[in-house]
């Protein structure tokens, strides 16, 4: 059975409801051409017992895919909200389908993320795949992603607590996805790729790039490192290693970590002392020199916030961001260390 083949057959397992799945086994994407993938057409499913869906549906749904109803936009796509005629608000995600790696995200994301369940993992509601198309249909998140509230809501900051919160749900689902038969290396976390409930609980999205991870070899042979941002990029992809690891997503993780508590961008420049420098090494820097409450972000109230609490935070992140990455913490050591910290 060629690989193609093999995957939608395994897509239609997985839609069996209330089946929960053993380990995800996400057929290889990088290996499927785009002639193969552009040969499926007119399919459609439900991860979701209670939804249907199909292009017509969709279509009407976003009055013919009106700019009126995009939310935003990817590398490899247009978000649309949508509301389903039984009330259900989604997002659909249309894929350029121009661009090759739109072709290999949207496999890549649809076996792997149609079969994890997980209350801090996105989820996929189904597909639909036409000659032309390409859509992938997500539960929709009226807040949106972290890095919007984290630096472009204007007249809001995150509470301590709040923060904390975010932080231990994304840990407990990356803890997951890494504790998995076949652990999943997501490769591509960044505030952008967290999206926020209406409780402010995290849900990691974007699994275009992740790769499942061989046991008996702790790596995956191929990774996108151009996927991820420069700036959560650990410094083994820099020099050169090409293997998915996930260690490069505790990496990733701890700079999320700084960014959450800072506020500050991590791919903007910080200065120390006039001098320009990285996220990573500036934490390290203030942490050396025991300046963990300055480093907190500025516009966060301090009340009844505890300093034991912001040094043994401050000090998992660069834990998680040791440059040397066999020094890295286990997520799920991760999360045992910040369950220490109350919310
Ligand atoms: N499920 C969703 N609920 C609410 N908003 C969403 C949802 N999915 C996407 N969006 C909105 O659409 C935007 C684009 O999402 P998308 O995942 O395509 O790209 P991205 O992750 O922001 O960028 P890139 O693909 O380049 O990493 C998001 O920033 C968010 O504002």
């Amino acid at each position: 059975m060629d690989c193609v083949l093999q995957a939608v057959v395994w897509v239609f397992r997985c839609r069996k409801p209330n089946k929960t799945p053993q380990t995800p086994k996400p057929v290889s994407a990088t290996t499927t051409t785009t002639t193969e993938l552009s040969s499926i057409t007119d399919q459609s499913a439900s991860f979701d017992p209670n939804l249907k869906f199909s292009m017509t549906k969709l279509r009407a749904a976003t009055k013919d895919f009106s700019p009126k109803f995009i939310i935003g936009d990817g590398s490899f796509g247009t978000v649309y909200k949508a509301q389903l005629s039984n009330g259900v608000t989604v997002a659909i995600k249309r894929l350029n389908p121009d661009a090759f790696k739109g072709f290999r995200e949207f496999w890549a994301e649809m076996v792997t993320l149609g079969m994890l369940h997980h209350p801090n993992i996105v989820k996929i509601l189904g597909y639909c795949m036409t000659s032309s198309d390409r859509l992938l249909i997500y539960e929709f998140f009226q807040k949106g992603s972290l890095d919007h509230w984290l630096h472009l809501e204007r007249n809001f900051t995150f509470i301590w607590g709040t923060r904390i919160q975010i932080v231990k749900g994304v840990a407990k689902g990356l803890s997951f996805l890494h504790s998995l038969d076949k652990p999943i290396a997501h490769q591509n976390i960044k505030s952008r790729n967290v999206f926020l409930d209406s409780n402010f609980q995290a849900h990691i999205t974007d699994f275009g790039v992740a790769r499942g991870i061989d046991n008996s070899t702790s790596y995956a042979s191929t990774q996108s490192a151009d996927a991820m941002g420069y700036c959560y990029m650990p410094p083994e992809y820099k020099e050169g290693l090409t293997s998915a690891t996930l260690e490069a997503d505790v990496y990733s993780f701890g700079i999320l970590m700084f960014e959450i508590a800072t506020g500050k961008r991590p791919n903007l420049p910080t200065f120390l002392y006039g001098k320009e420098i990285g996220i990573a090494e500036w934490a390290r820097k203030m942490l050396a020199q025991d300046e963990h409450m300055q480093m907190l972000d500025g516009s966060m109230r301090r009340d009844g916030l505890i300093e034991a609490h912001v040094k043994e935070y401050f000090e998992i992140a660069r834990m998680c961001t040791s440059e040397i990455r066999r020094e890295r913490p286990t997520m799920a050591k991760v999360f045992r260390l910040l369950n220490s910290i109350p919310m």
